[in-house]
């Protein structure tokens, strides 16, 4: 909606809530096309729920890899998906609503940009899978808001608790995996917008098996590289930077940020996607940590998705938000909020770098003073 002064705001407000101006604007030529558009997006938000379930079974049916050496036709794949004949025609109808699959003129499905595309998106599958544990838990939206003191996604993510010792590697390796796949899109963002030229050793707290030190080791052959995680997490992470081309510049520092210094030396460190698994106080004290381990004029950069703040964002202040209250431990807060516990913490020049796919990342540097 245009800038308007309160009072005309609200009178629009008003208006807009009545039958009979919503008649009167389906009639008149340019009021009507502003009415449909806002009937339109109206109309996705009461219907998410049921494009979120279509993607599911897309996914779990495995649909877009079966269509990805061609067009089917409908019979094949109910065959292949065991969905009788006439339902399955419904899913790729929808599918095909979606802009994920392509309906043919002979009636055959196949791929469309956005179903191809999704098959790219290294993880997104997996992610789309574990929101199952989301939906259940949203299941009765308010129960959820009024008490969400027991949600799977929470079992989900058992460690993020910090009890380092006491959880199974079985459970590490699939958070871990699911981690480092959904991070190669983060680590391509935050590398795109924050340039690390000058940074002679980087220090990444908090990143899981070395997904975001494996980019910018790939990027900047010439840095040293550490990385600070559990050590349930980071015995993972060995086998994996075992064979990855760099071991020789690397050094892992297996400990809890919560107990334990953060290892001292480098210039840099970042927090990639760690802050909003976090409470204020575990936040500020992590900070002040960082804050200790840096020389002077050390630099600190902080990357992950961010609320819109005063300007509420689509993506961020829906799914991430309702995200990490599910998760329970942490929440997802607006780069002003996490600005100003940097300033508590110590930290100077501060500036925000809004992502280019806020969805996927934001970033906030800042430099010990
Ligand atoms: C040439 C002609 C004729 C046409 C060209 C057409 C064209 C240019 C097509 C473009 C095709 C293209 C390149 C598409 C690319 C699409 C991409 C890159 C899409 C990316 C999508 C990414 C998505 C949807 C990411 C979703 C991420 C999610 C859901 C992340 C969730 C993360 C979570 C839950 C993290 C949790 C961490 C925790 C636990 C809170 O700590
Ligand atoms: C959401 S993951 C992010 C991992 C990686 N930076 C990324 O973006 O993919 C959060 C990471 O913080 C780590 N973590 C949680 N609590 C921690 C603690 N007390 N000390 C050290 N690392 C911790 C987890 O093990 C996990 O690897």
């Amino acid at each position: 909606m245009p800038r308007l002064h309160p009072f005309r705001r609200g009178w629009l407000l008003r208006l807009a809530a009545t039958r009979r101006f919503q008649v009167w604007a389906a009639r008149i030529p340019f009021v009507r096309r502003i009415a449909r558009a806002k009937g339109a997006a109206l109309f996705d938000v009461v219907a998410g729920f049921v494009n979120a379930q279509v993607l599911m079974a897309l996914v779990e049916l495995r649909v877009l890899h079966l269509l990805q050496d061609g067009p089917m036709a409908v019979p094949q794949m109910a065959g292949l998906c065991a969905v009788p004949p006439e339902r399955m025609q419904v899913l790729l109808q929808a599918g095909a609503g979606l802009g994920l699959l392509k309906r043919h003129a002979d009636g055959r499905f196949g791929l469309a940009i956005g179903g191809a595309s999704l098959l790219g998106v290294p993880g997104l599958q997996a992610m789309i899978l574990h929101h199952r544990a989301l939906y259940a838990d949203l299941a009765d939206p308010v129960a959820f808001l009024r008490d969400g003191s027991d949600t799977q996604l929470a079992r989900f993510w058992p460690y993020v608790f910090g009890a380092a010792g006491a959880v199974d590697p079985q459970v590490t390796a699939t958070y871990s995996e699911l981690m480092a796949e959904s991070q190669v899109l983060v680590a391509e963002d935050t590398l795109r917008m924050i340039p690390l030229t000058g940074v002679r050793r980087l220090l990444d707290v908090g990143g899981g098996t070395g997904a975001f030190l494996a980019a910018v080791g790939r990027a900047y052959p010439q840095m040293q590289l550490d990385l600070f995680d559990l050590p349930v997490v980071l015995e993972g992470a060995r086998q994996r930077l075992a064979d990855s081309g760099f071991a020789d510049r690397l050094a892992l520092h297996p400990g809890s940020f919560r107990d334990d210094p953060l290892p001292v030396g480098a210039d840099a460190i970042s927090l990639v996607r760690v802050l909003y698994d976090h409470d204020d106080s575990t936040v500020l004290r992590l900070l002040q940590a960082v804050h200790a381990a840096l020389p002077a004029g050390g630099r600190l950069i902080i990357s992950e998705p961010m609320s819109g703040g005063a300007v509420p964002d689509r993506a961020t202040d829906v799914y991430f938000a309702i995200y990490t209250m599910a998760m329970q431990t942490g929440r997802t807060r607006s780069a002003a909020e996490i600005e100003a516990l940097l300033s508590s913490a110590g930290f100077a020049t501060i500036s925000f770098h809004k992502g280019f796919r806020p969805f996927i990342t934001s970033v906030i540097t800042a430099r010990r003073g």
